[in-house]
C-alpha cells in the first residue's frame, strides 16, 4: 500500500507533464514554470488511499490553484475516474461533516441518497463533473476561485425564489484556501433525459445542410420553436436573478468602464493572436459605439457564459447551467454587475457558432455557406423575440439597444477568439470569421 504522503510526492512529479494535457486545464496558452502543493486532505488511508490535493500552478505572469483527487488505484492517479471513491464523496455530502479541513454540506431539507457509485461524464468540460445513478451530478471545480464560487452562489439565489429553469442545488464541499473558505464542489440534480442546445442546434444545421436545394423553415428539424422557448427561458432567468439579487442603473462611468475594459481585452487578445489585427479598428469604433444607449442600462447577476452547450433541453423546458461566468476572466469580472444584454450576445454568438462550425475546414462552398447564414439568422431573430416577449420591463427588448448588443457580441468573439487560439486552433476561423461579417470588415476563409 501507498502512503497517502508518498502518494502526492509521486503525483507532485508527475503533474507538470500530466496537467497541461489535462482539457480542463486553463493555462495552456503558457508554459508551466512551476507546481507546488497548497493543502491536502487524506480521505482515506487505507487501500485504495484517496487524496484531496490543490496544488498551484505558476506560470509567467500567473499564479493559480487547481484541484485534484488522486488515488493510487489508477496509473494516472486521477480518482475523479474510480467509482467507488467518487461514491466516497457523495457519501460524505448526505452525512455532512467535516475531513482534514474539507466540508461536506447538503442544503437544507435535503435527503442525499448513499451508496451509489459515480461515473464521470466525458464531455468537453472546464471542470470535471461525475453522475451519481440516474439522480445526482457532482461538479469539482478545476481551477478554484477563492471565496463561494458564483455557479453555487447565483443557483442557491435561483433556486430560492423558485427559479424553473436551473437544476435543485443539493450540496458542496468547501476547504480553506489562503485564508478564503472556498468552493470546491456541487451537487445538484441531475436530469437524466436533458439533451444540451449544441447537439440539438448542431443536429438541425446538418439536417439542413443535407438538403442543399431547402430553406431553414421547410426542413424537419427546423429549431426556430426551441429557439423562441428558450429565449424565455433565458429572460426568465433573469427577472428570477432580478427578483432573488436586485438591479442598478448603469451611469455613464460604467459605460466608460465597460467600453475600457472591451477595449483592453482586445489589445490582450490582439497580442497573443495577430490574426485579429485587420479588425481592431472597426472593434474599437464598435465599441465606441456602445455608449450611445438610447435607454438607461440595466446591471443585475447574468450567467455570463451562456451558449448552446450551457443550457439543457428536458421534458419540463429549457434548464440553464453553469452559471460560472467565462473560466478565462478573473473572478472580480465575474461576479460584477453587468448588462443582461451580455447574455443575450452570448447566446447570438452560440447560433452563429452552430451554423459555422460544420464548415470547418471543408473547402468553400457558396450554397452551405449561405445555408449557414440563413439558420443562424432565422434561430437568432426567434431567440430574441422569446427574450424580449419574457423580459422583465427593466430589460425590455434586446432590439432596442443595437448598438450595445453589437458591442457586446464583438467582445464575446474578442473572447472567443483568445479561447479558441488555446484550446481548438482548428477552430479560430469561427469567431474570426464573424467579427468580418459583423463588422464588414471582408470574409475569412472557414
Ligand atoms: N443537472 C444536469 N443534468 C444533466 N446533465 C448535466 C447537468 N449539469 C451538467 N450536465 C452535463 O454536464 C456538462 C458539463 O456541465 P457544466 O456545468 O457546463 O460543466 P463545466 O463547468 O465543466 O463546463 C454539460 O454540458 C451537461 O452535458
Ligand atoms: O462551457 P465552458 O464554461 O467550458 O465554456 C468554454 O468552452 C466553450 C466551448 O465548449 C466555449 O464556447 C464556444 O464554443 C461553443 C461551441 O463548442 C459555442 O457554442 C459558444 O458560442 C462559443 O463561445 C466558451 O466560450 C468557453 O468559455
Amino acid at each position: 500500500m501507498t502512503e497517502p504522503h508518498d502518494l502526492v510526492d509521486k503525483v507532485m512529479t508527475e503533474l507538470p507533464e500530466w496537467l497541461p494535457a489535462q482539457r480542463w486545464f486553463g493555462g495552456k496558452d503558457r508554459p508551466v514554470t512551476s507546481i507546488r502543493p497548497l493543502r491536502t486532505s487524506v480521505l482515506r488511508a487505507e487501500e485504495p488511499v484517496l487524496v484531496h490535493l490543490v496544488v498551484e500552478v505558476e506560470q509567467p505572469d500567473r499564479k493559480e490553484p487547481y484541484q485534484l483527487l488522486v488515488t493510487d488505484h489508477v496509473e494516472n492517479y486521477d480518482a475523479t475516474a474510480v467509482p467507488e471513491l467518487t461514491g466516497a464523496l457523495l457519501d460524505l455530502i448526505a452525512e455532512g461533516g467535516e475531513v482534514e479541513g474539507l466540508k461536506f454540506e447538503h442544503e437544507p431539507d435535503v435527503e442525499i441518497t448513499t451508496g451509489l457509485r459515480g461515473r464521470p461524464i466525458t464531455s468537453e468540460q472546464s471542470n470535471t463533473s461525475i453522475v451519481f445513478g440516474s439522480q445526482y451530478i457532482l461538479k469539482l471545480f478545476r481551477k478554484l476561485t477563492y471565496g463561494d464560487n458564483p455557479d453555487l452562489v447565483l443557483h442557491r439565489a435561483l433556486h430560492q425564489v423558485g427559479c424553473e429553469h436551473i437544476a435543485q442545488p443539493l450540496g458542496s464541499i468547501t476547504g480553506r484556501l489562503d485564508g478564503h473558505t472556498t468552493t470546491v464542489g456541487m451537487l445538484q440534480q441531475f436530469m437524466p433525459d436533458a439533451v444540451d442546445g449544441w447537439a440539438m442546434a448542431t443536429t438541425s444545421v446538418r439536417d439542413l445542410m443535407a438538403e442543399g436545394d431547402l430553406h431553414a423553415d421547410e426542413v424537419g428539424g427546423d429549431f426556430a420553436g426551441e429557439a423562441h422557448r428558450l429565449g424565455q427561458a433565458v429572460a426568465t432567468v433573469h427577472g428570477d436573478l432580478e427578483r432573488a439579487l436586485g438591479i442598478e442603473h448603469a451611469d455613464a462611468a460604467d459605460i466608460d468602464r465597460t467600453v475600457r475594459a472591451m477595449t483592453s481585452r482586445l489589445d490582450e487578445v490582439v497580442g497573443a493572436v495577430p490574426e485579429l489585427r485587420p479588425y481592431v479598428p472597426a472593434l474599437r469604433e464598435a465599441f465606441e459605439q456602445a455608449r450611445d444607449t438610447p435607454d438607461a442600462v440595466v446591471t443585475q447577476h447574468i450567467h455570463g457564459d451562456l451558449h448552446l452547450g450551457q443550457v439543457l433541453r428536458t421534458v419540463q423546458g429549457w434548464l440553464l447551467i453553469d452559471f460560472e461566468g467565462e473560466p478565462g476572466s478573473p473572478i472580480a469580472e465575474r461576479t460584477a454587475l453587468r448588462s443582461p444584454l451580455r447574455d443575450v450576445a452570448g447566446m447570438l454568438r452560440s447560433f452563429d457558432y452552430a451554423a459555422h462550425q460544420l464548415l470547418v475546414g471543408q473547402p468553400e462552398d457558396h450554397q452551405l455557406t449561405v445555408r449557414a447564414l440563413e439558420w443562424s439568422r432565422r434561430n437568432r431573430a426567434a431567440f430574441t423575440e422569446g427574450y424580449a416577449e419574457a423580459a422583465a420591463s427593466s430589460v425590455g427588448d434586446p432590439r432596442k439597444s443595437g448598438h450595445l448588443l453589437r458591442a457586446f457580441e464583438l467582445d464575446k468573439a474578442v473572447y472567443e477568439v483568445a479561447y479558441e487560439h488555446a484550446n481548438r486552433p482548428e477552430w479560430l476561423t469561427v469567431p474570426l470569421s464573424s467579427i468580418a461579417r459583423i463588422t464588414g470588415e471582408g470574409a475569412v476563409q472557414s
